[in-house]
C-alpha cells in the first residue's frame, strides 16, 4: 500500500480568487479537448487568456481561433501547411508569430509568459512539447495521457525538479484529484476505483465482436471525443492506459487500482480510504468540467452548466469488467507492473494498432494481439530506468514491430 500525495501539485503562491487569471498555451487546439478549452476561455475572459495555439493540420480552424482569441503565436505541426497558415493569418489581419513542425509545437509549448499548458495533442507526439513546457516552468493541465504513460519515468521526476503542477484534465483523474482535496497528509488512501463506461461494445456478446466495424467502434455511448480515444474506449484500452496514468499521477500501486464498469458515466471515479469510506465525484459526461478544474485549481469557478439532476437519472449501476472480452485491460496492468520502458511500448503498439484498425488493415480483435506480440518482443530489450532518448527510441521501434504484425500475426 502506498501513501499518496496529490499529483505533483505545489501550491500556487501568489494567486487568490480575486486576481485569478491564467494565460494558456493550448496544444491540440482544433481537437475535442482543444475546442472545449476555448469554449471555457470564451465563457470566462476575465479568468483565462490564450497565448499560443498549436494543432496538427487544420489551418482553417487555427486561423479562426487565432483571430478570435487574439493568440500571439500559432503553430501547425504539418510543415507543408506553414505558408498556407501564414498567408491566411495575414489576410485575416492577424499579427503574431507563425511556426511549424515538431520544433514549432515545442516552441508553442514553452512560449511567452503563459502560466499553464493544456495538452490536448493526441498520442505520444505530445511528449517533447510537454517536457519543454515543464522545463520552462509552466504548469500542465494534462489531457494527453499517452505522454505520461510513455514518459512517466522521465516526466514525474522532471515535474518535481521544476516544481511544476500537473493537474489532470482526464475526467477520471480529475475526479480522483477532486476527491483527494483537503485530506490530511497522513490519511491512508486505500484504493482508487476507476469508473469505465464499458465502451461501444459493452452490450455486445463476445462472439459478436468478430463482426465489429470501425464505424461501430467509433460510437461511444456517453462521450463525444476524438477518434483515437473513442476506439481505445471500445477495447477498454483507454481504461488500461488510465490505470497507468493513475499510477503515475497519484503514486498508487497497481494492486490498489480497480476498474468498475459504470454505464451511465456520472460518477467519474472514486477513492476508498482506510476507514472504508468511499468518496466519488459526480457530474454530467461533459469534459468542460474536468478541464475547467484543471485550469482553476485550487479554486472553483462558477460556471453556467446544467445542474446534475439525480432524480431524472433515477439509477446508477455498476458491474465488473469482462477481462476475457477485453484483453487490453490485463495487458495494461502487466505493462504497468513491468514498469520502465514497458508502458511506453504498450502505448506505442496501441497507437499503431488503432491506426491499422482505422485503416482497415487489421480487425478489431487483432488490436490486443498486436499489444501482446510487441510487448513480448520488448522483454529482452526492457530498461528499468530509461532516459528520454530511450523512450523516444523504444516508442519508434514498437511502432515498427506493431506494423510487422500484419505480415506475421500471432
Ligand atoms: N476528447 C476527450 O473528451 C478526452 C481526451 N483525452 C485525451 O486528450 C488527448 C486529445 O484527445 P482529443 O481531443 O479527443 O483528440 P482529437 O483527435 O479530437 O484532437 C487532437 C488534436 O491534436 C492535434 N494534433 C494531432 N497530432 C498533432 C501533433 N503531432 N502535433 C500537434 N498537434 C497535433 C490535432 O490537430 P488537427 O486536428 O489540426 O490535425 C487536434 O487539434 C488524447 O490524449 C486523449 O486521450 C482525455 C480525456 C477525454
Ligand atoms: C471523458 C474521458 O475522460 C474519457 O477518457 C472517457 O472516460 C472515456 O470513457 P471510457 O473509457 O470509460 O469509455
Ligand atoms: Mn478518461
Amino acid at each position: 500500500m502506498s501513501q499518496n500525495k496529490a499529483p505533483h501539485a505545489a501550491p500556487l503562491s501568489e494567486v487568490t480568487m480575486d486576481n485569478f487569471k491564467r494565460k494558456i498555451n493550448l496544444l491540440g487546439s482544433t481537437g475535442s479537448i482543444g475546442t472545449q478549452t476555448l469554449d471555457i476561455v470564451e465563457e470566462r475572459p476575465e479568468n483565462f487568456e490564450v497565448e499560443a495555439l498549436a494543432a496538427g493540420s487544420n489551418v482553417e480552424m487555427l486561423v479562426e481561433q487565432a483571430v478570435k482569441f487574439n493568440a500571439k503565436l500559432v503553430c501547425v505541426r504539418d510543415e507543408a501547411k506553414y505558408s498556407e497558415l501564414k498567408e491566411a493569418l495575414e489576410s485575416a489581419g492577424w499579427k503574431g508569430d507563425v511556426v511549424a513542425g515538431e520544433q514549432g509545437v515545442v516552441e508553442a509549448a514553452r512560449y511567452g509568459d503563459a502560466d499553464v499548458v493544456v495538452t490536448g495533442i493526441v498520442g505520444c507526439a505530445g511528449l517533447l512539447p510537454t517536457i519543454a513546457a515543464i522545463e520552462s516552468g509552466k504548469d500542465i493541465a494534462l489531457a494527453n495521457k499517452e505522454t505520461l504513460i510513455a514518459g512517466g519515468p522521465v516526466v514525474v521526476p522532471l515535474l518535481k525538479k521544476n516544481n511544476v503542477n500537473m493537474t489532470p484534465a482526464d475526467s477520471e483523474h480529475s475526479a480522483i484529484f477532486q476527491c483527494l482535496q483537503g485530506r490530511h497528509d497522513g490519511t491512508l488512501l486505500k484504493k482508487i476505483l476507476l469508473t469505465a463506461s464499458g465502451g461501444a461494445f459493452r452490450d455486445w456478446k463476445a462472439e459478436d465482436l468478430k463482426n465489429v466495424t470501425v464505424q461501430d467502434a467509433l460510437k461511444h455511448p456517453n462521450w463525444d471525443m476524438g477518434a483515437k480515444i473513442t476506439i481505445d474506449s471500445a477495447t477498454l484500452m483507454n481504461k488500461g492506459l488510465e490505470v497507468i496514468e493513475a499510477h503515475y499521477l497519484f503514486g498508487v500501486d497497481y494492486d490498489d487500482i480497480e476498474v468498475v464498469v459504470h454505464p451511465q458515466s456520472i460518477i467519474h471515479s472514486m477513492v476508498e480510504f482506510g476507514d472504508t469510506s468511499v468518496i466519488g465525484q459526480l457530474g454530467w459526461p461533459d469534459m468542460r468540467l474536468p478541464i475547467v478544474y484543471a485550469l482553476s485549481w485550487p479554486y472553483r469557478l462558477d460556471m453556467k452548466y446544467d445542474r446534475l439532476d439525480l432524480v431524472k437519472l433515477g439509477s446508477l449501476t455498476f458491474r465488473e469488467p469482462d477481462r476475457k472480452k477485453y484483453p487490453a485491460l490485463d495487458l495494461s496492468y502487466a505493462a504497468g507492473r513491468a514498469a520502465g520502458t514497458m508502458p511506453c511500448v504498450l502505448n506505442a503498439a496501441n497507437e499503431a494498432a488503432v491506426e491499422l484498425f482505422r485503416a482497415e488493415k487489421i480487425h478489431y480483435l487483432d488490436m490486443p494481439k498486436v499489444l501482446e506480440s510487441v510487448m513480448e518482443r520488448h522483454k529482452s530489450e526492457w530498461k528499468e530506468n530509461p532516459t528520454l532518448e530511450d523512450i523516444v527510441a523504444f516508442d519508434k521501434l514498437a511502432r515498427v514491430h506493431a506494423k510487422e504484425f500484419i505480415a506475421v500475426p500471432l
